[in-house]
């Protein structure tokens, strides 16, 4: 499995846990930065990079997820929401790091780096990773709606404002 993983300067210092973590488990991790630390640094970039290296290898036929991680973890699964194609979870436990794969097919997830141990964010990684989408006929169709309204403002042929 190939993971890219994006943050910003409240995030780096679990960079190198998470990717020795994955690394280790036989992943092929993708760093989207940042490399260094600066604290007036941005996550919008280095998080829509990490997204978008997960779409191109989906679309490409390569088995890849995504972590992103900031403070809080909000504005990092905000930015990766933005890349068409991403479908980014917010996860604190085991449940919505389950979930997050069982109902949603979420490619993305998000972790607050200042909310959790470093261990906690790992747990949370691996029970994302290792959880099969459940491919249960409501989630496919709920998903196929999240895909036709990013696509074209529509969800079953219909405006969601009618
Ligand atoms: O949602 C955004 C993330 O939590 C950021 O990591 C956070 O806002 C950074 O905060 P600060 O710039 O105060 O370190």
């Amino acid at each position: 499995m190939r993971i890219h993983i994006g943050t910003d300067h409240a995030g780096l210092e679990f960079s190198r846990t998470i990717t020795e973590h994955l690394t280790a488990a036989g992943h092929d991790v993708v760093d989207h930065g940042p490399e260094s630390y600066d604290p007036l640094d941005d996550y919008p970039s280095f998080c829509i990079n990490a997204a978008h290296g997960v779409v191109q290898d989906q679309q490409a036929g390569v088995e890849a997820l995504g972590v992103v991680f900031g403070g809080s973890g909000n504005g990092e699964q905000i930015a990766a929401n933005k890349v068409t194609g991403v479908r980014a979870a917010l996860v604190w436990n085991e449940s919505t790091a389950k979930l997050a794969r069982q109902h949603n097919d979420a490619n993305v997830i998000s972790i607050g780096a200042r909310q959790h141990t470093v261990e906690e964010a790992v747990a949370l990684i691996d029970w994302f990773v290792a959880e099969p989408f459940s491919f249960e006929e409501r989630h496919v169709r709920r998903i196929a709606q999240l895909a036709e309204y990013e696509a074209t403002g529509l969800i079953a042929g219909r405006s969601v404002d009618a």
